[in-house]
């Protein structure tokens, strides 16, 4: 290839990474390879100036803005950083800034890199007024909305001698239990899994439906202030004070005053940085001194005066034993690979997830193949690549099976999905155990004192192959199975009975119909309030629901058309369960909000906007419709409306969040 050709390809090549990355929040390479073009490229364009393409990734920021939200310029640009992957270039670094600060003494603030979205949020006499994603480095997409049902963002800054406009920026970032809860939901109902938490924080972000997102509990760390104004001297005096008003400030920064202390910051982070509640890639060093900043000021693309150290994802080599096929309880396989046990980032692994035939394809699997394992920003390990050197003719290749591996059903793949399924829904084994297994949960119908080991002992003994078996069950049934003793079986027994009283939008829920997850089951039974009316829905009144759209609306009407279905929920019917819309009760709580008026504006973390009616006048407290002189307080969640802020704001009616009307309730 001849030079010129090499920098069109890596151009592009780096160009459509970055399309996926940014636009469509997806990756189909490790951050480590996609930085190694990068070098690779800037490396011949230094070579070959003359060469450089006009759209050349190597002088900008990667991201570009969407089409879906306003776009907004940043006050100040929203820059990348230099980042290195090894200790000899952050020695280098350290050198360009002795030599640029001219033999003045200088320090270091280190933090963790967190592996999330960079997002800018406004404030404005103390009030958030937007926040936005970093997009190019100089406009970006207006997200405000989302942003504000981050719960730990204050929507009100109480502080005095504040700039009147200032800014604060950090990441945005979807936290490890959020991102296995939401995979385990989707799971659950058929939907495809997130692939990790960042590509999975980047596309809540950009969701339409800000009520979607603050159930998707959101977070964001903090780490820059920013104004037109001079307010403090030091990085570490601005964390100080952020975090001395209310911003969610990581305690993992350190001050250090040799490039040494920083290389131990380094090495204690290492691994410890897996204990956090987010996924890190690195660590960010950065000048302390704002006017040693401006001293060595910035290149286009990064600033002078910080470079990010990031950690290599850690990596294995070891043997392919075998693959196995998982069935899923919506039928899914997933093939896993099985392994020797490897020594992997301080754990023993045996398993790495291989995602689909698809993948088996790519990495074209040999049983016995010597394969490399890493563990990055997912959670289960994955099989990157295989050692070709030691691949042998003797070896077979990774055949997908056509059967279901459980109940030799034929394996269907859908047009355009990755994914192969079992369609024999009703009679395979763990199918039906798993419909049993989500029909119980918490989310669901919250049946405590049995789990899957019973389900399995249950179904095995032929006591349970629907959900609806659960309430013919009787004590007769379980007593002199082993390991059910007397009490064991009365809770069961309870438990089971308790569950006719969960409500119609977690029944709707539980029993499972695919795509049908418990925010959708929600917004399903507010709106047909029967399962009758649910049941007899057409396409069309089906779409009217806000959130329902093509997929969930076919998915509930095959559902109802199938007789064994029907029959289904007509045993529930008769079990006794919730099958309408109860709309909630007031039952006094206390009166902690006695003689206290309150306007609810926006969307909320922790309830619809009816639920928190109730909750205000369960504890004593009226709920108004406007804002007048009168009313006490305005709660505002996100999507709180602006000239009602204006308005409250006027009149001198206290602004609060939700976080400040649950501290009301504690009283
Ligand atoms: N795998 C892929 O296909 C692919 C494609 C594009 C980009 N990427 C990866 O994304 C990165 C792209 O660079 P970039 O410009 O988005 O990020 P970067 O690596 O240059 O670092 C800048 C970003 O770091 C983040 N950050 C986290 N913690 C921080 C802290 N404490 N202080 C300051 N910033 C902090 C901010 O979001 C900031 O925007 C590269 O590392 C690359 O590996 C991967
Ligand atoms: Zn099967």
């Amino acid at each position: 290839m001849s030079p010129q050709e090499q920098i069109n390809s890596l151009t592009d090549k780096i160009n459509y990474h970055n399309h996926l990355y940014y636009m469509k929040s997806e990756t189909e390479i490790s951050d480590f390879e996609f930085d190694q073009l990068l070098v690779q490229l800037r490396a011949l364009e230094e070579q070959y100036p003359d060469l450089v393409r006009e759209d050349s990734p190597t002088h900008r920021v990667g991201g570009t803005i969407s089409k879906e939200f306003e776009s907004v310029t940043h006050r100040f640009p929203m820059l990348s950083l230099g980042n290195t992957y090894n200790e000899q270039e952050l020695l280098d670094f350290d050198e360009r800034v002795q030599k640029g600060l001219d033999g003045q003494s200088y320090e270091y603030i280190c933090e963790l890199k967190f592996d999330g979205v960079a997002l800018s949020v406004w404030y404005e006499n103390g009030v958030i007024t937007r926040g936005v994603t970093r997009g190019d480095g100089v406009r970006g997409d207006d997200i405000t909305a989302n942003v504000k049902t981050i719960r730990t963002l204050p929507l009100k800054v109480m502080a005095n001698g504040f700039p009147t406009q200032f800014e604060v920026r950090g990441e945005g970032f979807l936290p490890l239990a959020s991102f296995e809860a939401i995979n385990k939901e989707r799971e659950d109902i058929g939907e495809a899994l997130l692939a990790n938490p960042r590509n999975a924080a980047s596309g809540t972000f950009k969701m339409q439906d800000s009520s979607v997102v603050a159930k998707r509990k959101l977070d964001f760390y903090v780490y820059q202030f920013l104004s037109e104004e001079t307010v403090f001297d030091t990085h570490e005096e601005s964390l100080h004070w952020l975090k001395s008003v209310g911003f969610n400030v990581s305690d993992t920064w350190e001050k250090h005053d040799t490039i040494q202390g920083v290389l131990g910051f380094i090495e204690k982070w290492e691994e410890k940085r897996h204990e956090l509640p987010l996924n890190t890639d690195g660590i960010v060093i950065k000048i302390n001194s704002f006017a040693q900043r401006e001293e060595l000021g910035f290149t286009a693309k990064s600033p002078r005066w910080a470079i990010a150290y990031k950690y290599k994802a850690e990596s294995a080599t070891t043997t392919l034993e075998s693959v196995s096929y998982q069935v899923g309880r919506t039928g899914n396989i997933t093939p896993v690979a099985n392994l020797k046990p490897v020594l992997l980032a301080g754990t023993v692994v045996k398993r790495a997830s291989v995602h689909n035939a698809n993948e088996i394809e790519r990495l074209d699997l040999h049983i016995g193949d010597t394969v490399f394992v890493e563990k990055g920003g997912e959670i289960i390990p994955k099989i990157t690549a295989v050692d070709m050197s030691k691949r042998t003719e003797a070896l077979e290749a990774v055949q997908f099976p056509h059967l279901c591996p459980e109940c030799n059903t034929e394996l269907i793949r859908k047009e355009g999905e990755a994914n192969h399924y079992c369609p024999n829904e009703k009679g395979c084994p763990p199918q039906i155990k798993g419909k049993i297994e989500h029909y119980i949960q918490r989310k669901a119908m919250n049946i405590e004192n049995i789990g899957a080991e019973t389900i399995d002992t249950f179904y095995t003994k032929g006591l349970l192959k629907s959900p609806a078996d659960l309430y013919d069950l009787k004590y007769e049934d379980i007593q002199g199975m082993e390991g059910f003793k007397d009490k064991s079986i009365k809770n069961i027994l309870s438990g089971i009975e308790k569950s006719k009283e969960i409500p119609f939008k977690q029944v709707l829920f539980a029993i499972g119909i695919r795509f049908v997850g418990a925010t959708v089951a929600e917004k399903l039974t507010a709106h047909f309030l029967t399962i009758e009316a649910l049941s007899e829905a057409t396409y069309e009144l089906l779409i009217e629901v806000p959130e329902i759209g093509d997929r969930i609306a076919q998915s509930i009407i095959a559902y109802f058309a199938d007789a064994d279905n029907r029959q289904f929920i007509a045993r529930l019917q008769q079990a006794g369960l919730q099958f309408e819309h109860i709309p909630a009760e007031i039952v006094v709580e206390g009166n902690a909000l006695e003689g206290k008026s309150f306007v609810i504006s926006g969307v909320f973390q922790n309830f619809g906007r009816d639920e928190l009616k109730v909750k205000i006048e369960a504890n004593g407290g009226k709920v108004l419709s406007g804002v007048s002189k009168k009313l006490d307080f305005l709660l505002a969640g996100a999507e709180a409306g602006p000239s009602k802020i204006e308005k409250a704001q006027k009149l001198g009616v206290a602004v609060i969040s939700e976080e400040d009307f649950l501290g009301m309730l504690e009283v």
